[in-house]
C-alpha cells in the first residue's frame, strides 16, 4: 500500500534537477528529498552507488553505442542490471531503437522510482526485483520469453541488437562477478550464448585499475591478466567526469572512519565498455589451468617466475623452468612484469606437464559447508604419511557430498574406526585409513571457521580490507592432527560417534600405546649396549692388525653357470656374490660361439674366477657349477649317470671340456667384438608380473633380443654377444617394499624422484661398483675391446668408465610403447615389425636367423605373422603390435611393449627429472603408448 501510494507520488511529481548541470528524471522525486526517501542509514547497500544524474546515464549510453544498434527487424533489447535509480533505462527508452529494457534491482529501496519507470512504459521495461548476482534470474528472463527478441549472432561480430548495463556493486560480490563475466565468455555461456555482446560497466575505480594493470606495474594482479586474456576494456566516462561525484552518483556520502573520526574518501567510479575479444586466449579447456596457474603464482608477483612456479606442485619449479626457458620465456623475470603471451606459454606448459595436479578447481562444495568441508579434508589427510593428495580431496568431496545426501548433515571423519562408517562411506580414501565419527555441532564449524577462515578484522588500519589469507593453515593442522595421540593430548582428539542406532552416542574412547611395556623396553636397551659393546670390543682387538678397520677391497666371485634356453637363444646364467653385499647377482651371457667350439678363446666372454681351480673340488664339481667349455650334449647326460659323470665327461664328447684353468687361450681377431652389455637392476614388478608402470620387462627382453640379432646390418656387423649384468638392486636400490611404498606415492600424484624422496631415500640408490667388477670377471675390463652399453642413464656409462671399464658406444634403450605405435595401416605395421625385429630371418626364407632359431620354429611364426598381417585391418595398432611382440619369442613376463600414462609419466620423469639421455617424442603423452 505504501509502495502505491509512493509511486503515485513520484508520477506525478514532474522531475527538477535541482542542479543547473545535473538533471534527474520523472520518475523520482525532487532531490532534496532524496535523504530521506532513499535513506540508506541502516540498510546493507554498502558500494551500491546508483547514477543520479539523468545526463550521465544517456552519455553512458551513447558512448556505448546503443542508438546505432539494432534495425527494424531486429529491435534492441538491453540488460540494465543493479538499475538503481533506473536512469539507464530511462536513457535507453528514450531511444526510438530501444525495444526491450529489462530492469534488474533487488534493493526495495529503488522499487518506487523503478515501479513507476516500468509502468510508464509498461510495453517496453520489464523490472525484475531480483539479484542480478543470482544466475538464476537470468534463466527466468529468458524462461518468460523476454530475450526472444535476441537472435543468436556469429561470435567473430559484435551483437547488433543486444547489450547489458551493469553497475556494478562496489563490494567484493561485485567484483567477482566481474570475474565470472570472463569465465562465461570463455564458455560461450550465460548471455554470451547469444554472441559476443558489449558490456556497459560502471565500475568502483579501485576495481578497475585491478583489471587493468599492465605487465611491468607493481600491482599487477591475475585479474588483469585474466581480463587481458579474455576482453578489451575501454573507458568511456573517466573518472573525472564523474565528478563532483555527489551529483552524478548517490549517495555517495562522506562517511566519517568511527575510530579516526576522520572522512573517510568517497569512492570513485568510472564508466567502461567490456568487449569480448573474438579470439579469447583460454579455451573451455585450458581455463581450469589458467584460473590455477594465475592464482597461484600472483601470489608472490613480485618474485620471479622460477620461484613463483613452485606454488603450482611439488618439484613444479624444477621440471617447468626448461621447457619455458625452451620457448623463449625469461624465468627470472617477476611474475607482475609478464605479457599476457608469457602467461598463455606458462599455462600451455603446465597442461602438457604430466604431473600437473590433476584437481584445478572446485565448485561442488557452498559456503556453507566449506569449513566442514577442509575439515573433512584435514582430517582424513591426517591418515600418516600426512601429504596433500588431490585424490584424497577429491574422494572428501564425495564423502561430504554423499553424507549431506544421506542424512542431511556433516559426518566428521577422524583417524579411529567404526565399521558403520565405513559401511556408509563411499569413500576409497577411507578404507586406507581406520575412520571414526563425529556428529559436527555448530560449535565445531565455528570454532575450525574462526581460524582457518580469511580475518575480515585483520588489515592495515584504516584501510578497511582484511587480509585475505587464513589465519592458520587448514594444512598445518591436518599435520598436527596426524601426530599419534600421546597422554598429553587426548584433550585434542576427536571423539569416536556409534551411529548405529537411532540416537548417536558417543563411544568410549581407548586409547592403545604403541610403545612395549616399560620393561622390555629396558632390556631391550641392555641387549643393544651389550652388543654394542662387544662389537667394540671386538673391533679395538682386531684393529691391532693395520688393515682390519679398512673396508676389504671388493671381490666378485662367479660361484656357478649354467646354460639357460630363452625365447632369444641360448644364454649362460652366471651368478655372483661378493665380499661387500650379500646379494646374489647375475650376468647372463650371450656368446652363441662358445657353444660350438670346444676350446676357450680370447674373445670369449667367460668369468675368470669360475673357471679358476678352487682347492679340492672334483671334476664333477667343476661340472656342476659350469666350469665347463662347449656345451653339454644330452649324450652325455645318458652316459654319465650318477659317479660317472666326472670320468665321461671331456673324454670322446668332443663338445665339453673341462680342463683345469688357465685354458690356453687361443688368440683371435678382436675386430668387431665390442659386445653390447646392459646394466639392469631388478624389478620384480615389471619383469614377473608385466607391471605397466615401467619398461623394465621390456627392456630385459629387448636388451636379449638385440644381442641376439648382433649379426644383422642394423647392427653395424657386430657380433651376436653381450652381457646383461643383472643387479640385486630392487627399485633403484630402495629394495621392493619400498618401491612398492613409492607406487602409492606416485598414485597420489608424485613422480618417482619425490616418491623416493619422500620416503627418506635419494631418487637413485644405486651404486656399479660390483657391475664393473662383474664385467671385469668376464674379461671385459681394461685391455678389452670395450663394452657398447645399453643405456639411457648416463651415471652408468660414467660409472663404468671410472671403474676402468672401456665404453666405446652407448646404445639407446627407446621405449617400445616410444617406437612403435604411432601409424596405422597394413604397410606401416609390416614396417614397424622389422624395424622392431631387424633380423629378417625371423619372417622371411632368405635372410639369417637369429641363432637360437630352429627352422621348424621359423616356418610356424612365418605363418603367424602372415595370418596376422592379414587380420592387422581389422585389429587396433596398439593390439597388433602387442600381438607381434609376443610372437616373435619375447615370452618373458611383461616383455610386450610396456604402455599406459603410469609408464608415460615414470618415462618423462627420468628424462625431466634425472637426465637420462632420451628424446620424448612429440605429443608423446597423447600417444597410444
Ligand atoms: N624407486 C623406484 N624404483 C623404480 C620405479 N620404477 C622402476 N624402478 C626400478 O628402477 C630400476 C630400473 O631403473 P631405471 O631408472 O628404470 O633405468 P636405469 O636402469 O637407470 O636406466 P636404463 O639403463 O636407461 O634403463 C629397477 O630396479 C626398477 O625396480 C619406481 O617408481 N620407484
Amino acid at each position: 500500500m505504501i509502495i502505491k501510494a509512493r509511486v503515485t507520488a513520484f508520477v506525478s511529481v514532474s522531475g527538477v534537477c535541482n542542479h543547473r548541470l545535473f538533471s534527474t528524471a520523472s520518475h523520482l522525486p525532487p532531490k532534496a528529498t532524496w535523504k530521506k526517501d532513499f535513506n540508506f542509514v541502516g540498510t546493507k547497500l554498502r558500494g551500491r552507488d546508483t547514477i543520479s544524474c539523468l545526463d550521465t546515464a544517456r552519455q553512458f549510453v551513447k558512448k556505448m553505442g546503443v542508438h546505432k544498434m539494432g534495425s527494424k527487424d531486429t529491435p534492441v533489447t538491453v540488460v540494465d542490471a543493479y538499475s538503481g535509480f533506473g536512469l539507464v533505462s530511462q536513457a535507453l527508452l528514450e531511444l526510438n531503437n530501444v525495444a526491450k529494457v529489462i530492469s534488474i534491482e533487488p534493493a526495495q529501496i529503488f522499487n518506487g522510482p523503478l515501479t513507476a519507470l516500468s509502468q510508464q512504459h509498461s510495453d517496453r521495461m520489464v523490472y525484475i526485483d531480483q539479484d542480478p548476482y543470482d544466475w538464476q534470474v537470468y534463466t527466468s528472463i529468458e524462461k518468460d520469453g523476454h530475450l526472444d527478441a535476441v537472435a543468436v549472432r556469429p561470435w567473430e561480430h559484435v551483437h547488433d541488437h543486444f547489450a547489458v548495463f551493469m553497475q556494478v556493486p562496489a563490494t567484493v560480490y561485485g567484483e567477482q562477478l566481474i570475474g565470472q563475466f570472463f569465465h562465461c565468455m570463455v564458455f560461450r555461456s550465460w548471455l554470451f550464448n547469444k554472441g559476443r555482446f558489449p558490456m556497459g560497466l560502471l565500475i568502483n575505480s579501485p576495481s578497475y585499475e585491478r583489471l587493468v594493470h599492465e605487465p611491468g606495474q607493481a600491482e599487477r594482479g591475475r585479474i588483469a591478466a585474466i581480463r587481458e586474456a579474455t576482453a578489451e576494456i575501454d573507458v568511456l566516462i573517466p573518472e573525472k567526469d564523474l565528478v563532483p561525484e555527489q551529483h552524478r552518483l548517490y549517495p555517495q556520502m562522506k562517511q566519517p572512519n568511527k575510530k579516526t573520526k576522520k572522512a573517510a574518501n568517497i569512492l570513485n567510479y568510472v564508466g567502461t565498455k567490456v568487449e569480448p575479444l573474438v579470439d579469447i586466449i583460454p579455451n573451455t579447456n585450458t581455463l581450469d589451468a589458467w584460473e590455477f596457474v594465475t592464482r597461484q603464482i600472483f601470489v608472490t608477483r613480485r618474485y620471479s617466475l622460477k620461484k613463483s612456479l613452485k606454488h603450482l606442485a611439488v618439484n613444479a619449479d624444477v621440471a617447468l623452468c626448461k621447457p619455458l626457458e625452451e620457448r623463449g620465456v625469461d624465468v627470472d623475470k617477476a611474475v607482475r612484469d609478464l605479457t599476457i603471451e608469457e602467461i598463455a606459454q606458462v599455462i600451455d606448459v603446465f597442461n602438457e606437464w604430466p604431473f600437473k595436479p590433476e584437481i584445478l578447481y572446485r565448485d561442488d562444495v557452498d559456503d556453507r559447508f566449506a569449513p566442514v568441508y577442509r575439515m573433512s579434508i584435514m582430517v582424513l589427510l591426517a591418515a600418516p604419511p600426512p601429504l596433500r593428495m588431490y585424490d584424497d580431496i577429491s574422494s572428501v568431496t564425495a564423502l561430504v557430498t554423499e553424507r549431506r545426501r544421506q542424512e542431511k548433515l556433516i559426518t566428521l571423519t577422524t583417524r579411529q574406526s567404526s565399521p558403520t562408517c565405513q559401511q556408509n562411506t563411499p569413500n576409497p580414501a577411507m578404507s586406507r585409513s581406520p575412520t571414526q565419527t563425529h556428529q559436527i555441532s555448530d560449535t565445531d564449524i565455528a570454532v575450525f571457521d574462526s581460524i582457518t577462515s580469511p580475518s575480515t578484522k585483520i588489515g592495515r588500519k584504516g584501510s578497511g580490507s582484511g587480509s585475505r589469507r587464513p589465519t592458520m593453515d587448514p594444512m598445518i593442522l591436518a599435520l598436527a592432527a596426524a601426530k599419534p595421540p600421546t597422554h598429553n593430548h587426548y584433550q585434542h582428539d576427536f571423539f569416536g560417534m556409534d551411529c548405529t542406532g537411532s540416537k548417536s552416542r558417543r563411544l568410549p574412547v581407548t586409547y592403545q600405546s604403541q610403545q612395549k611395556p616399560r620393561k622390555e623396553r629396558l632390556s631391550e636397551l641392555k641387549q643393544k649396549q651389550k652388543h654394542e659393546r662387544r662389537s667394540s670390543r671386538g673391533s679395538v682387538q682386531s684393529s691391532d692388525t693395520a688393515t682390519a678397520s679398512q673396508p676389504q677391497p671388493l671381490q666378485v666371485t662367479c660361484q656357478v653357470r649354467t646354460r639357460i634356453p630363452t625365447p632369444h637363444g641360448e644364454v649362460f646364467c652366471h651368478l655372483y656374490t661378493s665380499n661387500h653385499d650379500k646379494k646374489e647377482h647375475l650376468a647372463l651371457v650371450v656368446d652363441p660361439d662358445q657353444l660350438k667350439r670346444d676350446y676357450v678363446s680370447s674373445n670369449d666372454i667367460r668369468s675368470r674366477s669360475l673357471d679358476g681351480v678352487r682347492a679340492g673340488e672334483s671334476e664333477l664339481d667343476r661340472l656342476t657349477r659350469g666350469a665347463y667349455v662347449g656345451k653339454i650334449k644330452r649324450s652325455i647326460e645318458d652316459d654319465a649317470s650318477g659317479a660317472g659323470v666326472g670320468a665321461g665327461a671331456g673324454a670322446g664328447t668332443g663338445t665339453i671340456s673341462l680342463n683345469a684353468m688357465p685354458f690356453a687361450r687361443r688368440q683371435e681377431n678382436m675386430e668387431k667384438l665390442q659386445p653390447l652389455v646392459r646394466i639392469h637392476s631388478e624389478c620384480f614388478t615389471g619383469e614377473t608380473i608385466g607391471s605397466q608402470r615401467c619398461d623394465c620387462g621390456e627392456q630385459l627382453d629387448e636388451a636379449l633380443r638385440q644381442m641376439f640379432v648382433g649379426t644383422s646390418s642394423d647392427h653395424r656387423g657386430h657380433q651376436a654377444r653381450g652381457v646383461i649384468v643383472y643387479m640385486r638392486q630392487e627399485g633403484r636400490g630402495i629394495g621392493l617394499a619400498a618401491k612398492l611404498r613409492a607406487y602409492n606415492l606416485q598414485d597420489l600424484g608424485h613422480d618417482t624422484v619425490t616418491a623416493n624422496e619422500l620416503l627418506g631415500f635419494g631418487a637413485d640408490e644405486r651404486t656399479y661398483e660390483i657391475s664393473a667388477s662383474i664385467l671385469r670377471d668376464l674379461g671385459l675390463g681394461a685391455g678389452s675391446a670395450g663394452v657398447r652399453l645399453m643405456t639411457n642413464n648416463p651415471d652408468k656409462v660414467s660409472a663404468l668408465e671410472t671403474e676402468g671399464i672401456p665404453v666405446c658406444d652407448r646404445v639407446e634403450m627407446i621405449p617400445r610403447a616410444w617406437k612403435c605405435n604411432h601409424d596405422d595401416g597394413v604397410a606401416a605395421l609390416e614396417h614397424r615389425a622389422k624395424h622392431l625385429f631387424p633380423n629378417p630371418g625371423r619372417f622371411s626364407t632368405g635372410g639369417e636367423q637369429t641363432p637360437n632359431m630352429a627352422s621348424s620354429h621359423g616356418d610356424e611364426e612365418k605363418n603367424v605373422f602372415a595370418k596376422t598381417l592379414s587380420n592387422a585391418e581389422n585389429d587396433s595398432g596398439d593390439e597388433y603390435a602387442q600381438h607381434v611382440l609376443r610372437r616373435s619369442g619375447a615370452t618373458l613376463i611383461g616383455a610386450g611393449a610396456a604402455q599406459g600414462d603410469d609408464l608415460e609419466r615414470y618415462l618423462r620423469t627420468k628424462v625431466e627429472r634425472m637426465g637420462h639421455l632420451l628424446k620424448i617424442p612429440q605429443g608423446g603423452s597423447d600417444k597410444k603408448g
